[in-house]
């Protein structure tokens, strides 16, 4: 096994401990410890199979460890095993996750979009007919403005590009208020000055959400970086500030070199 440095803040949100998942023997979480701050942008990296989509699907419920806990820290102070809950409770608990491709409602407004997310758990038609309350209204223009997408608010969202549709899906999340938000290679497909929005974007976050960022592109981890994580063989190889992460030699060899990247 890899030795692994895991800092342990005293403000967390959210602990994994002694996480393991194998897939027909193949270990693909590997005793996993892990530890978010409140408020913390989190940047994990590693190569290939490294076990980082797993992870995603351990702390939302998506996949059970064979063994381990996941421990959300709730805000009045009582700590939840997330590993005994299923997927939607822990979405309910504030815990969201956006996926790699954008998903949002293309046939419908920008502003309808984030109207949908507010109202989770009502059906299209019943939210498009609920008349929003001023305080609706704030939110809606409040995440709107953090998205950037105020201008756009009456374009039909399937016109939109790639980056503005990743941001309107971040938008829609952020309408539920997360504590945690997990967000799967966001630069993915964007171009380079949507790639940098999409860092001002996440880092304007930083301190409101918790936020858990999966990202390959090492100019946009460079721009984003806080404290790395570096997943390998599903344990975590090394954690750190940006330069000590890409500078460290077991890393290199296990990610950037094969990431062609430097
Ligand atoms: N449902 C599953 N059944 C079998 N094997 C799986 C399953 N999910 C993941 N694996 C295996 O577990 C390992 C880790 O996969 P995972 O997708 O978590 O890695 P990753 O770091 O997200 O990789 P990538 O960067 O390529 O997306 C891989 O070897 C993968 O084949």
């Amino acid at each position: 096994m890899v030795n692994s440095v895991v800092y342990k803040d005293t403000d967390l949100v959210l602990s994994v401990e002694s996480v393991s998942k194998s897939f027909d023997g193949f270990k693909a979480i590997n005793d996993l410890n892990f530890y978010l701050g409140e408020g913390e942008l989190r940047t994990i990296i590693g190569p290939n199979g490294a076990g980082k989509s797993t992870f995603m699907d351990l702390i939302t419920g998506r996949t059970r460890p064979d063994e381990g806990t996941v421990t959300f820290h709730q805000d009045d102070g009582h700590d939840l095993d997330l590993t005994k809950l299923r997927e939607y409770q822990i979405n309910r608990l504030g815990i969201s996750r956006k996926f790699q491709t954008p998903s949002v409602y293309q046939d419908h407004s920008v502003y309808d979009n984030i109207v949908l997310s507010l109202n989770h758990g009502r059906g299209v038609w019943q939210s498009l007919l609920y008349k929003e309350s001023a305080a609706d209204k704030e939110a809606i223009e409040e995440v709107l403005e953090t998205v950037r997408l105020q201008d756009l608010c009456n374009e039909r969202a399937g016109l939109l590009s790639h980056g503005q549709k990743q941001w309107l899906e971040i938008g829609m999340l952020l309408a539920q208020k997360p504590r945690i938000l997990l967000v799967d290679e966001p630069a993915a497909g964007m171009s380079d000055e949507e790639t940098e929005r999409t860092g001002e974007l996440l880092l304007s976050l930083e301190g409101k959400h918790s936020i858990m960022v999966i990202e390959h592109d090492m100019e946009f981890i460079r721009q984003i970086a806080r404290k790395v994580t570096v997943l390998h063989q599903g344990h975590v190889l090394k954690e750190g500030k940006f330069l000590e992460v890409a500078n460290d030699p077991t890393v290199k060899e296990v990610y950037l070199g094969r990431q062609k990247h430097d």
